[in-house]
């Protein structure tokens, strides 16, 4: 089993290894401990944000020999809201179809969800931030899709809801999941809609799965 000096954060001893999985770094642990909660890790501890493809690990200095990790598959209680703008209407249904159709596939109950459809993306933060602040939901699931035109108005919106999306998590101290699109084209934005680059929504809705029970079951 790996072990580390106290005190060191991971990307500090190796910067390379800050985004490797878990399995890469430690080959010891196995599936089953890295897909759920708190289990104990002998001489190690590890804490993992990121979502499935892009999971990344320090070593942490305070907190024992435990890996904190949302689990995927515990989702029983969980609350979640999706604030959907309705501009690019043709491409926020179908991401909105993706995140639906994941929290279904993973037992989050239809009750357990509330949308809140907004005009558009520029408009998701002040309402994400004040569901947030409810304490009513564990996780804020935004979609959007912002395409460019002839101006630079597409750069105010994107720019706007990454950083209003984020600042309405830190408020709220509820995650705030980034499911906005920020496209050149049409064509661009259907692909990650459901057609060939997968659906960005359905992905979204896993990480505020995965952050809803993170911050639930190890955090609060
Ligand atoms: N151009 C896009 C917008 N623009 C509208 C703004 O979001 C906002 O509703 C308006 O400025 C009033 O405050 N919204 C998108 O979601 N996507 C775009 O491409
Ligand atoms: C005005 C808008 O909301 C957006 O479609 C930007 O288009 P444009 O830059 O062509 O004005």
């Amino acid at each position: 089993m790996a072990s580390f000096t106290a005190g060191c954060k991971l990307s500090l001893l190796r910067p390379s290894l800050a985004s490797s999985s878990p399995q890469h770094l430690f080959p010891s642990l196995n599936r089953a401990a890295l897909s759920f909660s708190s289990t104990s890790l002998p001489s190690i501890s590890l804490v993992s944000t990121g979502n499935l493809r892009s999971r990344s690990i320090v070593a942490s200095a305070a907190v024992g020999p435990k890996l904190l990790l949302g689990s995927l598959t515990s989702t029983q209680g969980l609350k979640f809201a999706v604030v959907v703008a309705r501009f690019n209407g043709i491409v926020t249904n179908l991401l909105l179809e993706g995140a639906l159709e994941t929290f279904r596939r993973y037992s989050v109950k239809e009750e357990d969800v509330t949308v809140v459809s907004v005009p558009g993306s520029f408009e998701i933060p002040v309402v994400a931030q004040k569901l947030g602040k409810t304490g009513a939901y564990d996780a804020i699931l935004c979609i959007g899709a912002v395409i460019r035109g002839d101006t630079t108005h597409y750069d105010a919106v994107a720019n706007s809801a990454a950083s209003g999306v984020l600042s309405a998590g830190l408020s709220s101290g509820v995650p705030c999941i980034f499911g906005v699109l920020t496209c050149d084209d049409m064509d661009q934005a259907l692909n990650r809609a459901g057609g060939k680059s997968g659906n960005k929504g359905a992905e979204a809705a896993l990480t505020a799965i995965e952050m809803a029970s993170l911050c639930k079951h190890h955090l609060s």
